[in-house]
C-alpha cells in the first residue's frame, strides 16, 4: 500500500505558512521519500500553498525576487488562470495599517496597470495576488532588444502614460512613487505594457527606509522633506524614456546613491542624456525632468509631439467622376479612433466640413488646419493639379493618401462597389458610434451625404453611449427625446435646450409630430447635421430599418443605412 502522504501529493508549503493538501492533484507514487522531495523541489507546477479561502494556489516557481518581496507563480483556481503570488515580509500591525491603501488598490482597474486581485496576512507575510505578466520587465526587454526602435518606444510610452493619467486622475491622485523600467512589465505576445509594483510604496515607508523609490529615478523634491506630488512619477517616466532610448541606466556614471543624490540636488542630469540626438525625444525627456512647476503632467506628456497623435486623411473610395468621396481621418497611436465622412467635391469645402466636425466635437480643434489642408491636398491630387510638396501653409506633407484595396493614383469607378459597402459599414465592433443621414437640402450640407463613424476613446470627444433603444409613445413630449439624446451623446443641457428650441419653433411638441415627418422636413429645423443624426438615431434606433431612406451612396444608389 502506498504511503498515504506521498500518494496524495504532500504539500511542502513555505516555512511558517499553513500547509494544505491539494485534492485536485493527480495521484503519483514515489519509490522513496527522497525521490518525492526531489520531485517537489524541481516541479515548477507543484502546488506548495493554498490560500485560506481555497481560491489561490501558490506554485513551486519563483518568478523573481526584489529588495522587498518574492514573487511566485500562482493559479486562480476559480477562474482557471495564472496569477502572481507576491510575498512581502511584514508585521501584522503594519499589514493592518495598510488596509485603506489596499482598498484603493482593489479599485484600481486599468489596462495599463497590473491588476490587484486579493490579499491576506499569513504568519509573517503579507501575501497579495496580482495579474501575472509573461514577458518580464521593460528593463529586461530593453537589454534583450538591444536598442528598441522609436516606434516600439512610442508604443510603450503611450501605454505607461495612459496608466499614469489614470492613477493621477484620482482625487487625491494616486502617486506610484517607484516608476522605473524594472517596475514596468510586458506581455510580449501583444506588446502590452503595464505598470506594476503598485502599492508597495506605503509598505516601504512602513519599513522606515529613509528614502522610498530608486535614487536614479527620484525627482529632486523627493530628496527634500518639503513634500511632493504626482509629478514625481513623470520625472521617473522621463528617466525610463532615457533608459529606453540609450539602453543605459541613468546615472550609470555614479558609484553610489550619495553621488546620485549630489548630482540630482545640484540639477545635474545623467550623462547619457547628452547622447540623445533626436530633438523630439530630447525635448520630451527635458520636459519630464524639468523642475516640478514646469514639469509636464501625464496628459501633457502624452500630447507631446513625440508621442502625439498624428491624424491622417485617407481616401476610402470615390465615384467615377471623383466628386463624391468617402474620406476618413485616422489618428495614429490613438486606439480605435477614426472619423469617416462623405464629401461632395461640388458642394462642400474642406473648411466647412472640418469646421462642422470641430463644432460637433467630432474632431479636436487643434487639428483644424492640418486636416483642412490635407483634404485640400487630396482634392488637388484628384483634380490632377496636386502639388505634392504641400508647401502652401508650411505644414509638412503627411504620407496620407492611401488608396485602399490596392488602387493606385486615379481612383476609378471600380470602387463604387466598395463605396456601397462602406455606406453599410460599422467600422469598429466596440464603443462605436456610427452616425449618418442624408440631410439632403439642409442649408449647411446642401446635397451632401455626411456619414461619421468614430469610437469613444476620449470621453470629451463626441460619441454615443450604448443606451438601450427606447420606443417612445406618440404622445411623449419632445423634451424626453432631446434630453435622452443629449445624454447619450455627452451633450450638456445648453445643447439640449438649443435643439429643443429649434424643434419647438417648427411646432414639434411630441414624438408623434416628429414621426410624421418626411426626411426632407428635417432639413427645415436648422439643426446641425450631427444633431439631426443623433436625434434620428435615438428615435428610430441605430439598427432598425428606417421608415425612410437616409443615405445616398456615392454611386447614387439610395439605401436604408443601418446605423
Ligand atoms: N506581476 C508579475 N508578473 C510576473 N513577474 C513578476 C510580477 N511581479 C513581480 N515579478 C517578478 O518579481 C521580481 C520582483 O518583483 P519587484 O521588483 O516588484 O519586487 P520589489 O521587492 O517590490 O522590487 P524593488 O526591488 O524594485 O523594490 C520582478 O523583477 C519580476 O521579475
Amino acid at each position: 500500500m502506498p504511503d498515504p502522504v506521498m500518494s496524495r501529493g504532500y504539500q511542502s508549503g513555505s516555512e511558517g505558512s499553513d500547509h494544505h493538501y491539494n485534492d485536485d492533484e493527480p495521484e503519483r507514487n514515489f519509490s522513496s521519500f527522497a525521490e518525492y522531495i526531489d520531485h517537489s523541489k524541481h516541479d515548477p507546477e507543484k502546488v506548495v500553498e493554498v490560500s485560506t479561502n481555497g481560491r489561490y494556489a501558490k506554485l513551486n516557481s519563483v518568478l523573481g525576487k526584489g529588495a522587498y518581496k518574492i514573487v511566485y507563480k500562482g493559479i486562480d483556481r476559480e477562474e482557471g488562470y495564472e496569477v502572481a503570488w507576491n510575498c512581502f515580509q511584514t508585521t501584522k500591525q503594519e499589514y493592518a495599517e495598510l488596509s485603506q491603501e489596499v482598498e484603493i488598490l482593489k479599485r484600481v482597474r486599468h489596462p495599463n496597470i497590473i491588476n490587484f486581485h486579493d490579499c491576506w496576512y499569513s504568519n509573517t507575510e503579507f501575501i497579495f495576488i496580482t495579474e501575472l505578466m509573461t514577458s518580464g520587465t521593460l528593463r529586461e526587454y530593453i537589454r534583450k532588444l538591444q536598442s528598441p526602435n522609436l516606434k516600439v518606444i512610442k508604443r510603450w510610452c503611450r501605454q505607461i502614460l495612459k496608466g499614469l493619467i489614470y492613477l493621477h486622475s484620482y482625487d487625491p491622485p494616486i502617486i506610484h512613487r517607484d516608476i522605473k523600467c524594472d517596475n514596468i512589465f510586458i506581455n510580449g505576445a501583444h506588446g502590452e505594457v503595464k505598470i506594476g509594483d503598485m502599492g508597495t510604496a506605503k509598505m516601504k515607508i512602513g519599513k522606515k527606509y529613509t528614502v522610498i523609490g530608486t535614487p536614479e529615478f527620484m525627482a529632486p523634491e523627493m530628496y527634500e522633506e518639503k513634500g511632493y506630488n504626482e509629478k514625481v512619477d513623470i520625472y521617473a517616466f522621463g528617466m525610463c524614456l532615457l533608459e529606453m532610448v540609450t539602453g543605459d541606466y541613468p546615472y550609470n556614471e555614479c558609484k553610489n546613491a550619495a553621488q546620485i543624490y549630489k548630482k540630482v540636488t545640484q540639477g545635474l542630469k545623467p550623462e547619457c542624456l547628452s547622447r540623445i540626438i533626436d530633438p523630439e525625444v530630447l525635448s520630451l525627456i527635458q520636459h519630464c525632468l524639468a523642475p516640478e512647476q514646469e514639469r509636464y503632467s501625464a496628459q501633457q506628456a502624452i500630447e507631446d509631439p513625440f508621442l502625439g497623435v498624428e491624424p491622417e486623411v485617407v481616401v476610402l473610395s470615390t465615384n467615377e467622376a471623383k466628386n463624391h468621396l468617402t474620406l476618413q481621418v485616422v489618428f495614429k497611436g490613438m486606439d480605435k479612433l477614426s472619423v469617416k465622412f462623405e464629401f461632395n467635391a461640388d458642394t462642400d469645402t474642406a473648411e466647412e466640413v472640418v469646421n462642422e466636425m470641430i463644432e460637433e466635437q467630432v474632431l479636436p480643434q487643434k487639428y483644424q488646419r492640418f486636416i483642412t489642408h490635407d483634404i485640400n491636398r487630396i482634392l488637388r491630387e484628384l483634380a490632377g493639379t496636386g502639388d505634392k510638396k504641400d508647401s502652401a501653409v508650411g505644414i509638412p506633407s503627411s504620407p496620407m493618401l492611401h488608396h485602399q484595396n490596392g488602387v493606385n493614383g486615379g481612383l476609378n469607378g471600380g470602387l463604387n462597389g466598395l463605396s456601397n459597402a462602406i455606406s453599410h459599414l460599422s467600422l469598429d465592433t466596440n464603443n462605436t458610434a456610427s452616425l449618418s443621414s442624408a440631410s439632403t437640402g439642409s442649408p449647411q450640407s446642401h446635397a451632401r451625404t455626411h456619414s461619421l463613424s468614430r469610437t469613444m476613446s476620449r470621453p470629451d470627444w463626441n460619441g454615443e453611449d450604448e443606451l438601450p433603444f427606447k420606443e417612445y409613445s406618440l404622445d411623449t413630449p419632445i423634451e424626453d427625446l432631446v434630453n435622452d439624446t443629449a445624454m447619450a451623446y455627452h451633450r450638456g443641457p445648453d445643447k439640449a435646450h438649443e435643439w429643443l428650441v429649434k424643434l419647438k419653433n417648427q411646432d414639434i411638441m411630441t414624438i408623434g409630430d416628429l414621426k410624421d415627418l418626411q426626411d426632407s422636413d428635417w432639413a427645415g429645423f436648422d439643426l446641425t447635421v450631427f444633431a439631426s443624426r443623433a436625434l434620428r438615431n435615438r428615435l428610430f434606433g441605430k439598427n432598425s430599418a428606417r421608415p425612410h431612406s437616409l443615405s445616398r451612396t456615392s454611386s447614387g444608389a439610395t439605401t436604408d443605412e443601418g446605423m
